[in-house]
């Protein structure tokens, strides 16, 4: 995995602002470049990481029943406009017969390391799905995503409040029924 490249990074925000007419020598500007390089470090972190440096604490406590964490937030990047889209995930799976679960806390890690790099939401929700089925060997997984696009709301279509709902849906999830039913009504809130 390539490191961040801080130096590349300033020089093309000092052009961009050279091209939108600004003078990346003015005062105010002259930390910029080093600011934004740090800011877009830190938003594709994600990069730099895999989901098993995240997966790592599993424990074998025998549960087999759905794990369902519900309104994750979430931040990613438009990989078409460099422009965030944010919203909420819904990450839910069904252990495997060993019981092998993970913390809570990394599902919500797992999320983040798909979306702090240049997204389309409709990737974020399959590669969090398909980590967990792999990783965990879940029987079962469901992955919910709404989300807003920035590019749709401050530039664009200009169509604020427009939500974006994606799912990817694995294993028993998908063949059973009851289960789906389960798994949406926990994430609606209805149960
Ligand atoms: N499927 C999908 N589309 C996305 C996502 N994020 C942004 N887009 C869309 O990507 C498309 C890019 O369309 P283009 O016509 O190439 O770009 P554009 O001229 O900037 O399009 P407009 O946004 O319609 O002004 C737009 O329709 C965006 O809404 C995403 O996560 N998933
Ligand atoms: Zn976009």
């Amino acid at each position: 995995m390539p490191d961040f490249d801080h130096e590349r990074a300033e020089a093309a925000v000092r052009e961009l602002l050279a091209a939108m007419g600004e003078d990346p020598s003015r005062e105010g500007l002259l930390d910029t470049p080093a600011r934004v390089a740090r800011a877009y470090a830190e938003m594709t972190l994600g990069m730099r990481q895999t989901a098993r440096d995240v997966l790592t604490t599993t424990f074998d406590i025998g549960h087999e029943e759905m794990v369902l964490v519900r309104d994750i937030e979430l931040w990613s990047m438009c990989e078409h406009h460099l422009v965030p889209f944010t919203g909420v995930a819904h990450v839910g799976y069904i252990p495997a017969e060993t019981g092998k679960i993970t913390g809570l806390s990394k599902l919500a890690r797992l999320v983040d390391v798909y979306a702090r790099r240049p997204q389309v939401q409709e990737r974020l929700t399959t590669q969090v799905a398909d980590s967990l089925m792999e990783i965990l060997e879940a029987r079962g997984v469901i992955v919910v995503i709404e989300a807003e696009h920035l590019c749709m709301t401050m530039r664009g279509v200009r169509k604020a409040g427009a939500r974006t709902i994606t799912s990817a849906v694995r294993g028993a999830m998908l063949t059973n029924q009851a289960t789906r039913a389960e798994a949406m009504a926990l994430i609606s809130g209805t149960r």
